[in-house]
Formats: C-alpha cells, sequence, structure tokens
C-alpha cells in the first residue's frame, strides 16, 4: 500500500441511502403515506410500475444491513427519516412506531461502532402536506422546524450529524418544473416557490436546532460543474446560467443570503421577490455543506433549451447507466470552487457513485463491477487531490450502500456497492465493495 492517497487521520469513511429507497413497509406501525407512495401508483411515472412497498426490505432487514456496515468496516451511514413514519399527517400527532423504527436502527448502527448521520428530508414528504400545498405552502417552514424539532429532542446526542435537506435542486426541478419526480408537476411559476420554500424551512429548521440541538447540522446539495462547449460568449452565457440555477442557487441564499442574479433572467416573470427577512432566516450559519457529487456537464447555448437555453454536449468518454459522463476532475474542481466561494467551509461527500450494468451474480461471495472499482477509485483520488490543495473534506458517504429504488427509473438503474437480488432480499457485496473496505481500513493507503 502506498501513503500517496492517505486521508487525514479521522476522515469519516461510510455509506448512504435514503428512506423511500431501501426501507419498504411505507405503511406499517402508524404511517402515513408519502408523496412517492402515491406517485409510484401513477401510472407510467416509473419504470415497470416498480414501488418502494418492498425495496430492500430495510425496515424488517436493517439489523442485517448494519452487520454488513460492519463486516465492511464502514465508521458512518447516511440515512434519511421518511417524514410520514414520524407524522403521519405531517404535522401534529407523532406516532411512536415511527420514533421507534428509527431508535433500534440509530441505537444497532451506535452498537456496531457506525456513526449515525440523518437526513431529514430527502424527497418522501407527507402526502398529507402535500394536499395543503406541500412546498408550495409558505407554511411548510414551520411543519418542518416541528418535525425537525420533535427529531432533535429524540435522537441529538445519538445523533451528532444532522441535515436539514437533501438536493433541494431536485426537489425543485424534479417534482414542479419539469415533473418527472413527485409530486409531477410542471410549471415554472412554482418552481421558484418551491424553491424559496425549501430555503425557507432549511433555515426554520437550522434554528430549531441551535435552541435545541448541541452538534453539527448542514445542507446537502447535489453540484455539479458546468464547462463551456466553446469560448463563444453565448456559450459562457449558457454556463452562468446552468450553474446559477444548479450550483448557487441554493447556497449563496444560505451563505450570502441573496439569489444570484442569473436567476431573474431565467425564470423572468415567474421569478417573484421576496421579503428581505426571508433571507434572515435562511442564511442561519451551517456546520458543513453536505456535497453529492455524479458528473459534470459541458454546456452550449440552446435557445430552443426552455427555461435555461443552456443544453449538454456529449464527450467522447465513459457514461454510467444514468447517461452521466464519468468526470473524476469536476470533483476536485468543485471542492476548490466551494473552497474559494465560500470560505473553505468544512465539506461532507454525502453521495457519490455510479450506475452500471451488473453481471449476474456468479457463484460465490463477490460480484465483480469493474466499472464502479473504477469510478470509486478515480473519484476519491479526486478527493484527495482537492485536500492537498487545502479543501477541508471530513468525510466521503459512498452512493449506494445498497441498489434501490433509483426513483423513476425503479429498479434498473443499480448504484450500490453490495447487489440485492429482489426476489429472495439476498445481499451479495460487489467488488466495489470489498475495495471500498480495504480502502477504509487502511485510510486511503489501499487507493
Ligand atoms: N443530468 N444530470 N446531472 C446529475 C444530477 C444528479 C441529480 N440526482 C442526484 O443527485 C441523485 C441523488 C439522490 O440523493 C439519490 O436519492 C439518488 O438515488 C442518486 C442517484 O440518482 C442521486
Amino acid at each position: 500500500m502506498s501513503q500517496a492517497f492517505e486521508f487525514p487521520q479521522g476522515f469519516l469513511w461510510g455509506s448512504a441511502t435514503s428512506a423511500y429507497q431501501i426501507e419498504g413497509s411505507p405503511l406499517v406501525d402508524g404511517a402515513g403515506p408519502s408523496i412517492w407512495h402515491r406517485f409510484v401508483r401513477t401510472p407510467g411515472m416509473v419504470h415497470d410500475g416498480d414501488t418502494g412497498d418492498v425495496a430492500c426490505d430495510h425496515y424488517r432487514r436493517y439489523k442485517d444491513d448494519v452487520r454488513l456496515m460492519r463486516e465492511l468496516g464502514l465508521k458512518a451511514y447516511r440515512f434519511s427519516v421518511a417524514w410520514a413514519r414520524i407524522l403521519p399527517e405531517g404535522k401534529g400527532r407523532v406516532n411512536p412506531g415511527g420514533l421507534d423504527f428509527y431508535d433500534r436502527l440509530v441505537d444497532t448502527l451506535l452498537e456496531n461502532g457506525i456513526e449515525p448521520l440523518l437526513t431529514l428530508y430527502h424527497w418522501d414528504l407527507p402526502a398529507a402536506l402535500d394536499d395543503r400545498g406541500g412546498w408550495l405552502n409558505p407554511d411548510i417552514a414551520h411543519w418542518f422546524a416541528e418535525y425537525a424539532s420533535v427529531m432533535y429532542r429524540r435522537f441529538d446526542g445519538r445523533v451528532k450529524k444532522w441535515a436539514t435537506l437533501n438536493e433541494p435542486w431536485v426537489v425543485t426541478d424534479g417534482g414542479y418544473l419539469h415533473g418527472a419526480l413527485a409530486p409531477g408537476h410542471r410549471n415554472r411559476f412554482e418552481a421558484p416557490i418551491a424553491t424559496h420554500h425549501l430555503l425557507r424551512a432549511h433555515g426554520a429548521a437550522v434554528q430549531a436546532y441551535r435552541a435545541e440541538g448541541k452538534h453539527a447540522i448542514g445542507l446537502v446539495v447535489n453540484l455539479e460543474p458546468k464547462y463551456a462547449a466553446s469560448d463563444s460568449a453565448e456559450d459562457r452565457a449558457a454556463v452562468r446560467r446552468a450553474d446559477a440555477y444548479m450550483n448557487r442557487q441554493y447556497l449563496d441564499p444560505v451563505f450570502f443570503g441573496r439569489y444570484p442574479d442569473e436567476l431573474e433572467e431565467i425564470f423572468g416573470e415567474a421569478w417573484p421577490q421576496w421579503p428581505a427577512e426571508d433571507f434572515e432566516l435562511i442564511r442561519q450559519p451551517i456546520d458543513y455543506v453536505g456535497f453529492n457529487y455524479y458528473t459534470r456537464s459541458v454546456t452550449r447555448h440552446d435557445e430552443q433549451a426552455w427555461p435555461l437555453k443552456a443544453a449538454p454536449v456529449k464527450q467522447h468518454a465513459t457514461y454510467t447507466e444514468t447517461g452521466w459522463e464519468v468526470f473524476p476532475q469536476g470533483l476536485t474542481d468543485t471542492l476548490v470552487w466551494l473552497r474559494d466561494r465560500y470560505g473553505n467551509p468544512p465539506v461532507y461527500i454525502t453521495e457519490n457513485g455510479s450506475a452500471f450494468y451488473d453481471p449476474p451474480v456468479a457463484d460465490g461471495d463477490t460480484l465483480d463491477d469493474p466499472l464502479r472499482v473504477d469510478y470509486l477509485r478515480k473519484h476519491l483520488r479526486a478527493i484527495h487531490a482537492a485536500i492537498c490543495m487545502g479543501c477541508d473534506v471530513r468525510g466521503y458517504m459512498a452512493w449506494s450502500l445498497l441498489d434501490n429504488l433509483e426513483w423513476s427509473l425503479g429498479f434498473s438503474k443499480r448504484f450500490g456497492i453490495v447487489h440485492v437480488d429482489f426476489q429472495t432480499q439476498k445481499r451479495t457485496p460487489k467488488r466495489s465493495a470489498r475495495l471500498y473496505s480495504r480502502i477504509v481500513g487502511s485510510n486511503g493507503r489501499a487507493l
């Protein structure tokens, strides 16, 4: 093993999942339905009519899955809580059965020496709140803070790293602008409203944490660096719009208390003016940035591309099964961008991974996934390079521990370092899991 890729002492190595994608049992023990429980039943919205009714059956198999993490030597586990398990109507009545499940999960993690990283919202809004307008209703900031406070009071201390939202950009772009994700709206006037209410809810939850919590809380964003397809003024302007829309739209309000100027250019009459006090709420200081990295985009001007007038340009490169270019340099570049734009905040890579076709499980105990092994190795080396450039990266959560429900793509795309046979629920570590285990055990020296 070489010292070349040794990570800082205490670097936090783990894996990540989300509630709706792995748990199954969506309505047991008093839980209420989420918008995804409804959305998967909308004909044509999810590949093959797949649902999260069973998924990885993690709600029942969580002890085995924690044991698997321990056998791999993982030090941390990022998971999300299904809001509707805790508050079946989204607000008001607390459901003891929901709290009890996450008690069991958190205690099992701690008993196995694995640190829990808890995400309060990973896209599965209680359906009862969607019936009241969901992210379009300004009251959702209070509803979210109420839910967050229930969780802080029960878990803070056992949970020391909290995240408010997972990827608000995807919630808005997928759920309110393009309609590919729950709740499936397609409305350019709704998107900026949902964005603003997500940010207000984030701020309200951080404010509540400062009153009740004693540890760390952050925001998880997906960041995708944009590179101009040419040096033309048009393409460079397209990059600025795409970068503002995907990368600065959420972090600028949190760090600077204002939206990027390009957003009004993009949305025009659909871009509201918001009161100054909203930004005081949104810009509550956070303790870290959770950064989900998958790919980059080479971007050109495209007059027809609504609403950004920007479109990606295919590269002569390896692409994953989700159509994302494999570009590890983009991870280094974005970490340096975070360092320089936002004052080198502590960063956890809260998701990074790849979906590739996995050959059928051979006999024995390991499934070969050479493309995912290559992706993992190159992206960890990219993080190491950023750390050597002074970026304050504190941990890495591999997406994902298990093959799981890839939202509208159903079970057709496999991101897991552990294979799941969805007929038998058998877990089989892939070669990427074996490599990751060695990397974790050597703090990077096995890279
Ligand atoms: N074009 N393009 N660019 C890439 C944009 C990525 C946006 N999607 C994500 O980041 C989701 C995140 C989610 O948390 C998880 O729940 C999903 O399973 C993974 C995998 O899809 C990723």
